[in-house]
This record gives structure tokens, sequence and C-alpha cells, in this order.
């Protein structure tokens, strides 16, 4: 907070509107010796953050699991693909899947789009920007925080009840702009074919759980009645030694999320004790557990703690994620057919809407698995510690 006088001589306390890491990265490129990352950056509870490393051979890492003949039908293939895809998601919470269905060229155009967009300078990306908590839109500022700020930019929007491409669209491009038009259509396109992996997905996992294969799938039937959203994210190159995260450590409130990465690497998952790195591989997209899943399958399927670590390599590194989430219209609750004496009912009843509000409402930053405490019985709110 700057405090400037005003013109009758009172003094006036402002708000200094915080830097966007895209000007902050701007400004260490320009004079490298000035490494000093704002404050707002750093976290208070680490000495340091490791840059990211990619899994060496041998190491264990996320399954990989390849999706070929998925869409046949064919019942032995069903099979196999229910059992590596429970197993991956009971161990991990998180796997990686390649010949998904989704062709390349949906998956380029739609990074292409999101570089289309970042690579605007900021003052016309912020056009974008969602003033209401700034979870949707463009953002790159995190005015609502004060320290462990993200390293990150990103633009995001729903892809249903309705699609907000269209309207990004407009406030970058003229009308009838071809790269415009492209944006929307890549977004488009791309969130469809993700929307019907993430189906495929879904009905693996109930079949896995012995329930019927469209017990999940049959509440999004209706895409005016669920949430989905697509996002890029985007982190910029970083001094080596700075502590600081791309994204800390977190689980997604989501579904399912599922998110395709570029070359450069960042992501790690934490099973047990142990983060594991998520390496790149050309064409595969990740999936992952959220808290609402884990709670809509009494914790068969569990959330899983993943964060960002910066690279030393001096590239930007693009993320694109596709986010599914409950239909808006039901109480998420698990079936009795997950629960008994031996798997009591972990968690209340709860409308997406209201677990959504429960989290971005909360002051503090979203770490670990704690915006799962607002549903599950008798757990403490960990909010405060
Ligand atoms: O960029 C990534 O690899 C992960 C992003 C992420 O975890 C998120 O946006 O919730
Ligand atoms: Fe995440």
């Amino acid at each position: 907070m700057a405090p400037s006088v005003t013109s009758d001589g009172g003094v006036e306390i402002s708000m200094m509107r915080p830097d966007n890491v895209h000007q902050i990265t701007s400004r260490l490129f320009q004079d490298p010796s000035g490494h000093e990352l704002p404050e707002r950056y750093h976290w208070p509870d680490y000495d340091r953050v490791d840059l990211w490393a990619p899994a060496e051979d041998g190491q264990e890492s996320v399954p990989v699991i390849d999706l070929t003949g998925l869409a046949s039908g064919d019942p032995e293939v069903i099979d196999r693909l229910t059992r590596e895809v429970g197993q991956a998601t009971e161990e991990w919470g998180f796997f990686q899947v390649v010949n998904h269905g989704v062709p390349d060229e949906v998956c380029a155009a739609m990074r292409k789009a999101g570089m289309s967009f970042l690579d605007k300078p900021v003052e016309l990306k912020e056009r974008a920007t969602d003033p209401v908590g700034n979870y949707y839109g463009y953002g790159g500022r995190y005015e609502r925080l004060k320290s462990r700020v993200p390293w990150m930019e990103f633009l995001a929007a729903n892809r249903t009840p309705a699609c907000e491409a269209d309207r990004i669209r407009l406030t970058i491009w003229p009308d009838g702009d071809p790269v415009g038009n492209a944006f929307r259509d890549s977004v488009m396109e791309y969130s469809s074919c993700l929307q019907t992996l993430s189906m495929q997905i879904l009905q693996l996992l109930a079949r896995n759980l012995g329930l019927p294969e469209d017990y999940y799938v049959k509440f999004f039937q209706d895409s005016t009645k669920f949430d989905s959203s697509w996002r890029f994210n985007r982190y910029p190159p970083c001094p080596p030694q700075a502590v600081t995260f791309g994204i800390g450590p977190h689980s997604d409130p989501s579904v399912l999320v599922m998110l395709q990465q570029d070359e450069v690497g960042g992501l790690q998952v934490l099973k047990g004790d142990t983060w594991h790195s998520v390496n790149p591989i050309p064409g595969a997209i990740i999936v992952n557990v959220g808290d609402s899943l884990e709670a809509w399958t009494n914790g068969r399927y569990e959330s899983a703690v993943h964060q960002v670590l910066l690279t030393e390599k001096k590239k930007w590194r693009l993320s694109v994620i596709y986010a599914l989430n409950p239909p808006s219209n039901i109480l998420v609750s698990a079936p009795e057919e997950l629960v008994d004496d031996k798997h009591p009912r972990k968690f209340r009843d709860f409308a997406w809407p209201d677990y959504i509000h429960n989290m971005r409402s909360n002051r503090h930053r979203i770490r670990d698995k704690v915006a799962l405490d607002f549903v599950t019985i008798g757990a403490k709110n960990r909010w405060e510690e």
C-alpha cells in the first residue's frame, strides 16, 4: 500500500495494482541482474523450491495407458481398459492416455489458439479479465493474493452450459478476423472432443467399481445442466534461484481434469510422501481425478495432489486443460452400492455451486486438499492452518 497526499493535504491510502507476471518477466529479461521477484511470489513456508526434473528411466511415474480400441466397444478391450484405468486411478488418481481418439490436429489447433491469445500485449489480454474473482477470463496479477502467487498467467472460460470462447474472441479480435474465428472454432472443437473422451473414461471408471457403466455419464446428457471449462496456463521462465511455484500443491475441485502439456515439463504428482514428475509425452493427454469424483465414489477414487515446478530451460511452458464439473442441478451423492459397514459414507451430499463458492470465497489460497473438508463428514476445517 502506498500512501499519497491528496489535493486538500489529506493522506490517502491507495492499493497499488500488482504487476502482471508477463510484465515482470519482460523486465527480468531486459535486466537479468535485477533478479529479485516481487515479495508476493515468495512462499514463506519454503526455504527453497526445487526446479523440475524429468522422471529418470526406471523411476516410478504415472501410468501411461494406450486407449486403442476404446471406441470399438470390443468387450475384451473394454475389460482390459477398465482394469488398467481403474488400477491407475485407484493407485495414483492420475494417468496419461495415448491413442485416445482426439486428433493431433485438434490438440495442436487448441495450443495454437491459446498462443494466439497469450502472445498479445498485456493491455489487450486484460480486456478479457473478469473483474469478479478473476477465476475466469484472463489473469496474471492475482490481486486477491498477498503471498504464494502462482508464477503463471491463464485464460479460462466455460464450455458448458454456454461456451464463452466467442465472447473472448470479440474482446480481442475484430469481428470476422480469421485468427479470432480460428480461436473460437479450435476451442469449441477441442472441448467437444475432450467431453467425449471424459465420458468414455467415466464409463470405464464406473464399470471398475461394479456400477452400471452409465452410472456417472447419465448425469451429463444435458449440456445445459453441467459445468465444464477450458483453460490455458502459461508459465514464464523464472530465475532459477527463485523460491516460487508455477502452481503450488493442490487438488482440483472437478470430477475429471484432462490436460495436455508441451515439451517443457513441470507437472508433479504426490503419491504417498513422494513427488513424481509427469514426463511430457507428445500427443498424450493427462487425466486426473478431482475432489468431486472422490466424493461421488465415496473415496474409492481419490483426488491427487499435484504441483507445477519451474524449469531452468529459458522457455515458456503451456498447458491446456479441460475440466468436467458436476451438473449444478443435482446433489453429488455417492451411490448406495459404494457404502457399507466397511465403507461408511465419508462425504455429505452437496451441490457443485456450493462447493465451488466455498472454495473461492475463502480468503486463503487453495492448498493440498483442504477444500474437500467442506463436505467431509467429521472433518475439521483446516483452512486457517
Ligand atoms: O499446468 C499444469 O501442468 C497443471 C495445472 C493445474 O494443476 C491447474 O491448473 O489446476
Ligand atoms: Fe490442478
